[in-house]
This record gives C-alpha cells, sequence and structure tokens, in this order.
C-alpha cells in the first residue's frame, strides 16, 4: 500500500491559518477563495470548540439530566395519570363522606357500640340539624340563583326590546352607556368562554393530581436519580421517612393516617450540616426520637455522631441537627492564634470549631468551665488552650494548680502568677489558699465596683484596662480537680469556696475552670455541677458522668457525650453553655506539647512580649509569688509555740489557737487531723480528767528528736 503523503501534512495547515490571519489583501482584488486545507483548517478549529463545549462537566451534567429525565418520561407521565384517577378517586370518597355525614355517624356508631346513649342521641340530633343546615343552605343558594337569573334574562328583554323600537341613535348618553357595558360583556364572554372552559379543566386536572399525589414520607412527584450531592443532602422528606421507621407507635399511626410533620425550620443548610426543627404529633416527645439515635442515624445514611436529635424549646419540638457525611472525622487544624495575635477574654478565646464548622470562641469573664472525661481525650489541651488565649491577653492574671504529677503546665509557668504541680499536700493546701484568696478577692472587686461612677454591676472590659483598680480577668486552673475535692484534709474547704466563687464570681471577671477524668456526685460536689456555666464532656462512660458534666437531664434530651468513641473522637467534645446554642460538638484546636513537640513555649514568649508591649508585668493578687512559694507550716513547731508556758492543754484548745494563729493552714484541720500529725512525729495525747490533754514536755521531746535526727 502506497502513503499519501497529503494526508500527512495535516498538522501544518494550522501554521497555515495563522498565517491567513495576518495576510492584508490588496485593494481592488476579491479575498480568494479558501483552499481545501484552509476549510478543513477553519472546520477543525470550530469542531474542537463544539467538542470542549460539549465536553465541559456542566455541560455533561446537563445532558445527563436531561437523558435521565427523557427515559423516565414514560414512567413519570403514569405516575402522574395514576395520581390524577387517585386523586378524583380520593375527592368521590370526601363528597361521600360529606354527603352521607359519615363522621358524624361514625360518631353515633361508637356512641352506640360504647352504649353511651346520651351521646347517640346528640349524635344524631347533630347529624339532623346539619341536614337542615345544609338544605337550607342549598335553598338560599338556589332562591338566590333564580331570581339572579330571573332578573338579568328580564333586563336583558328590555334592553333588546328598547333597540328594536327606539334604535340606538335617539337614547341619552347613558343608556347608550348601558348598551355599550353589555355589549362589551357579550364579546368578553363569547371570546373568553373556550378559554374559561380550557382552563378549569387544566386547574381541575392539577387539583386532581395534587389530591391523588403520594403522600408517603420522603415520596417525590417524579422519580429522581441518585443525587450526587447524597453525602450532604437531607430534606424534609427525608427526615419524615426516617422518622416513619423509627418504630414510634403514636408517629407511625399518625404517618400512616395520612398525617404530615410541620417543620417550624425546614430543613437547611447550617454550616457543615442541616438543620430543622419538627413539631411532633399528638403522644410523641423528642425524647422518644432521641433515644432510637442510631435508628435514625441509620436510616438517614449517617453515623450516630453525626446525628443529632435534640428536645427543642417543648418537648414535643425536636431539633435535628444531621452533619454531612465524614466532616466530623477531621480535626479542628491549627489554632488561630498559634503564630501571632493578641487576644481579649471579653471576646473570646477561640477553642475549637463547632459541628457547623464555625470556630467556637467563648468569652472567659462571668462564666466559670468543667472539663471532663476519660483519661487521654484532652482534657488538659483543651484547659491548656483557654489559658493560652487568655495569655495572650496582657490584662490576665493566671492561677494554675495541676493535682498530679504532670508537667502539661510547665511552659506556661513565665506568664503565672501563682503555680504549683504535685501530689503532695502542699499543692492542695495551696490550692486551697488560692480558692480562699480569691473568695476575699470578690468581697474587695464588689466593693470597688460599688465606688464607682454609676455602680457598674459587672467587671467591664473599661474597668479592667484600669490597672488601679485591680479589676483585671483572675483565672484559676486547676486540673485534676477531684484530687481536692477528694482530700481528706482540704476537700471540704476547697468544696465551700468553690461554689461560693462559681455563684458569685461571675460579675466580678473571676474564673474557675476545673477539669478532671471522673466526673462522679463523690468526686465533684453536686452545687459544683449544679452551678457551673460551661461544660465540656469529652467521651465519657455513661449518663451519670455526662449529665455531672452537662447538667442533669442533658443525657434524656440528647446531648450526650456518651456517643463520643475513645480514640477516634479524641479531641472532641460535646459542651454547653459555651454559645447561645442548647449544646456544640466542638472538635478543639490542638496545641502539642509532648514528644519533643513543643508549640505552646513559643506562644508563651509571644505572651510576655505582649505583656512588656503593653507596659504590663505578671501580678499577683492577694500576695507576691514569693509569699506563696513558702516553704510548709511546721506543725510541730506551731503547736510549740501555742502551748507556751502551759504544762499540757486540751488538744480542742489546741486546734483552736492553731485557727487563730495560721487560719490559712489549721481552719481546715479536725481532730482526726490533729491527732495524726501527732501520730506522725510519735506523740500521743492523754486523758485527764475526762478530756484529752498534750503535754508541752512531749512536744519538746518530739523537736529534739527530728533536730536530732536532721543533724546526723
Ligand atoms: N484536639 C486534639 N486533637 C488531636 N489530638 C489531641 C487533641 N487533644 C488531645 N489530643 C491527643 O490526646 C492526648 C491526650 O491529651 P490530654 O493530655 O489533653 O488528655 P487528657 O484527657 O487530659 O488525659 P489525662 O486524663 O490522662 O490527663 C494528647 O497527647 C494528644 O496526642
Amino acid at each position: 500500500m502506497t502513503r499519501r503523503p497529503e494526508r500527512e501534512m495535516v498538522p501544518m495547515v494550522f501554521d497555515g491559518e495563522m498565517i491567513d490571519d495576518e495576510t492584508v489583501v490588496p485593494q481592488g482584488q476579491s479575498v480568494p477563495r479558501l483552499t481545501f486545507p484552509r476549510w478543513r483548517a477553519v472546520a477543525g478549529v470550530a469542531g474542537g470548540r463544539v467538542r470542549a463545549v460539549v465536553r465541559c462537566p456542566a455541560v455533561v451534567h446537563a445532558r445527563s439530566v436531561a437523558g435521565y429525565r427523557v427515559r423516565q418520561a414514560p414512567r413519570d407521565a403514569v405516575r402522574l395519570v395514576w395520581f390524577l384517577v387517585r386523586g378524583v378517586g380520593r375527592w368521590g370518597a370526601k363528597g361521600w363522606r360529606w354527603g352521607s355525614h359519615a363522621d358524624l355517624r361514625a360518631d353515633a356508631r361508637a356512641a352506640r357500640l360504647a352504649g353511651d346513649v346520651q351521646a347517640r342521641r346528640t349524635a344524631q340530633e347533630t347529624i339532623r340539624a346539619d341536614a337542615r343546615a345544609r338544605w337550607a343552605k342549598a335553598g338560599t343558594v338556589v332562591r338566590r340563583t333564580v331570581v339572579g337569573a330571573a332578573v338579568t334574562t328580564v333586563v336583558l328583554v328590555l334592553l333588546a326590546l328598547g333597540e328594536m323600537v327606539a334604535g340606538r341613535e335617539v337614547m341619552p348618553g347613558w343608556l347608550r352607556a348601558v348598551y355599550a357595558v353589555r355589549d362589551a360583556i357579550g364579546h368578553g364572554v363569547a371570546g373568553g368562554w373556550p378559554w374559561v372552559w380550557r382552563s378549569t379543566v387544566c386547574a381541575l386536572v392539577c387539583a386532581a393530581v395534587w389530591e391523588g399525589r403520594d403522600r408517603t414520607p420522603g415520596a417525590s412527584w417524579i422519580t429522581r436519580p441518585d443525587r450526587d450531592d447524597d453525602g450532604s443532602w437531607v430534606d424534609e422528606r427525608m427526615i419524615s421517612k426516617a422518622l416513619a421507621h423509627l418504630g414510634i407507635a403514636p408517629l407511625n399511626a399518625f404517618l400512616r393516617g395520612g398525617g404530615e410533620l410541620v417543620y417550624t425550620v425546614p430543613a437547611r443548610r447550617d454550616g457543615d450540616g442541616t438543620h430543622a426543627r419538627i413539631r411532633l404529633p399528638l403522644g410523641v416527645t423528642a425524647d422518644m426520637v432521641c433515644d432510637r439515635r442510631r435508628v435514625l442515624a441509620a436510616n438517614l445514611g449517617r453515623s450516630s455522631l453525626e446525628t443529632w436529635p435534640t428536645t427543642g424549646e417543648e418537648d414535643g419540638v425536636l431539633d435535628l441537627w444531621v452533619a454531612d457525611k465524614g466532616t466530623l472525622s477531621g480535626g479542628a487544624g491549627d489554632w488561630p492564634l498559634l503564630h501571632e495575635g493578641t487576644v481579649d477574654v471579653f471576646d473570646g478565646v477561640p477553642v475549637g470549631l463547632s459541628q457547623r464548622g464555625v470556630v467556637v470562641a467563648p468569652p472567659l469573664p462571668e462564666s466559670n468551665w468543667l472539663i471532663g472525661g476519660r483519661p487521654g481525650q484532652g482534657k488538659t489541651n483543651l484547659l491548656r488552650v483557654l489559658l493560652l488565649g487568655a495569655a495572650l491577653d496582657p490584662t490576665c492574671e493566671l492561677w494554675v494548680f495541676v493535682m498530679g504529677e504532670s508537667p502539661d503546665f510547665e511552659p506556661l509557668r513565665p506568664r503565672l502568677s501563682r503555680y504549683r504541680m504535685g501530689l503532695d499536700d502542699t499543692v492542695a493546701a495551696g490550692a486551697v489558699r488560692a480558692l480562699e484568696d480569691l473568695c476575699s478577692e470578690m468581697e474587695r472587686r464588689g466593693r470597688i465596683l460599688g465606688e464607682q461612677p454609676g455602680r457598674p454591676p459587672k467587671v467591664s472590659r473599661r474597668l479592667a484596662d484600669k490597672p488601679a483598680l485591680g479589676l483585671h480577668p483572675l483565672i484559676l486552673a486547676v486540673d485534676e480537680c477531684h484530687e481536692l475535692f477528694q482530700h481528706p484534709t482540704y476537700g471540704r474547704k476547697a468544696e465551700e469556696f468553690a461554689v461560693r466563687l462559681i455563684k458569685r464570681g461571675r460579675k466580678y471577671g473571676i474564673t474557675l475552670m476545673l477539669a478532671t477524668q471522673s466526673p462522679t456526685k463523690d468526686s465533684i460536689p453536686k452545687e459544683i455541677t449544679r452551678n457551673i456555666s460551661c461544660g465540656a464532656a469529652f467521651a465519657v462512660a455513661d449518663h451519670i458522668a455526662n449529665d455531672g458534666l452537662l447538667g442533669s437531664g442533658k443525657y434524656r434530651a440528647g446531648i450526650r457525650a456518651t456517643e463520643l468513641r475513645m480514640r477516634t473522637d479524641r479531641g472532641t467534645c460535646v459542651a454547653v453553655g459555651i454559645t447561645d446554642a442548647t449544646f456544640e460538638l466542638v472538635r478543639t484546636f490542638y496545641v502539642p506539647f509532648e514528644d519533643g513537640a513543643d508549640l505552646v513555649s513559643p506562644v508563651i514568649a509571644r505572651a510576655m512580649a505582649h505583656m512588656t508591649d503593653a507596659k504590663r508585668t505578671v501580678v499577683t493578687t492577694g500576695g507576691t509569688r514569693k509569699e506563696i512559694d513558702t516553704t510548709p507550716a511546721d506543725h510541730l513547731k506551731d503547736i510549740y509555740s501555742i502551748i507556751g508556758e502551759e504544762p499540757r492543754v486540751r488538744t480542742q484548745v489546741i486546734l483552736a489557737r492553731l485557727a487563730a494563729h495560721n487560719p490559712r493552714e489549721y481552719e481546715p484541720w479536725s481532730l482526726r487531723d490533729l491527732r495524726a500529725t501527732l501520730r506522725s512525729y510519735g506523740i500521743r495525747a492523754y486523758k485527764s480528767d475526762g478530756t484529752m490533754v498534750l503535754r508541752a514536755a512531749d512536744v519538746a521531746e518530739a523537736i529534739s528528736r527530728r533536730d536530732l535526727a536532721s543533724d546526723d
């Protein structure tokens, strides 16, 4: 076979066209006709463009949808005809029910079956009265129609006779106008009649199709292809269909009887999901739906973490939020303040992304926090992020107590006014002292506020900015706080001060933040869980821990951190009180401080630089840092000194004198604490005249024994 060289020249044709564009045709000469290769070039370019348009995604999509619609057209047509037939049938049934007083007859029948003579008689009388009223109404309509038709006929006949006898030219103007109106109406009726009956038929057909529509929840008018946005698409029909298959008897009966759910908020996009509010029918509460959350999630094609049915403003109102598929599995990303920025704690500290995908930044003043969850789920990180945010506000004063051996807050040390960490009693004592100081500070702030012009009710940014007033935001954070509240010596005092702070500190710019692994009623006092304003629950084991952190009744209302999975949902918490919403599902920002990665220290370095820029130093309300770090009290020496010259003193008196001598240290002490301390030094109290006494000589001997031992 021989090859044909001109076919091989096709690429060259494009070069030819480029040159052709710039060719100048001399005047007087005609434009040369396109030669065969040029014609092919133009055709090739045009064809390429058409192909590009045809292949563009929007056109491909439109074509596929159009193709689908065309293929489904016969099915759609049959479906609509079926609706029409069924609609006419439903009208017939309705007409029959109306005409035969079927509802009232059913009442009468029910009364007869129930043996209720009075009800039966009432129903029968109502049927008779109803029938009489209908006939009376029909008579009125017929009478009015006949009278109207007669009057119209007489007027028309008179007008026709008048025209025949006299002719319009001799008639007065007003009569001619009457004839003109008659003619216009006549022409209008003659011309419009074919349209009137056609449009009436169309309207009747549409109404019959509407009447006969498929009323099962989730049904659509025409058959639909699978949606490519099915990962995010949730509409009222889908929700109704999912609710119809929860196995809630009153809801099923309502939907089966043709009832339609009322959407007080129709399904609409809300961040990374869909929100809807539904008024449930009689006999159904939102709790019932919350209890079947897993089934609801399955019916909606979501995981249960992505499906949040909660009780709305009433028990019969369901608030439903459904996340787009997979959106909650990603982390929150970097903390927005990781590399730059300052904070105003009155505006808020960013802590994470809500289920809607928006940054949650709760203000810190006027709030108290309780953070809890199983071990290793991200409590400490959230507490640290809150404190880091506060550290970037140069007016903030921060106190941190860690009731365990954990270096989680070590990098924050330069920015902290008080910091103690460890398992020994001195840390618990320091924490109680801090709580007590905050209570005194609260009183002082109350007085200062009262002296300000206009007696402002609470600390504001403007007042906090005046260093002379000392009304700056003050935050006390206690990690593993259950250790403090369960401490045999300091627990009771800690509870008392903490409750006082939580109840009254709100107005004075004092914020308490508590984190715990163990939010049970024994580890966290009830008064605290009851009064805390912001609760954050990471994965918890049961509804007791859930309600301990988030408030009682939250589990029942569908706000459940029990749905969070250990490890998989690490860093995600259910939070209440941090925004106006009933709850938030927060994916917290993570600022690493582990395994050699330390992004906390650079933030603190920035915070210190901001303080320098703002000409502020790390202040300590209620004392200096030195005072706080003083070595713990020497119990033995204190006891010896308060015994004084007396040879023996009653233990009750010793306890009272110790409390007077150093209230912070000894006020929480009971007789049992005193006995335990004495026993640890080998001293025993004796009974004398029926009361327990302590001998001064025994204490002196214990002191010299201890001194000797320390010299050795
Ligand atoms: N928001 C987050 N994003 C990603 N990982 C996180 C997040 N928060 C915490 N983590 C991971 O979880 C680990 C445990 O975090 P963290 O120490 O804050 O938990 P915890 O609940 O305080 O634990 P524990 O109860 O033992 O003190 C961290 O080392 C980190 O790897």
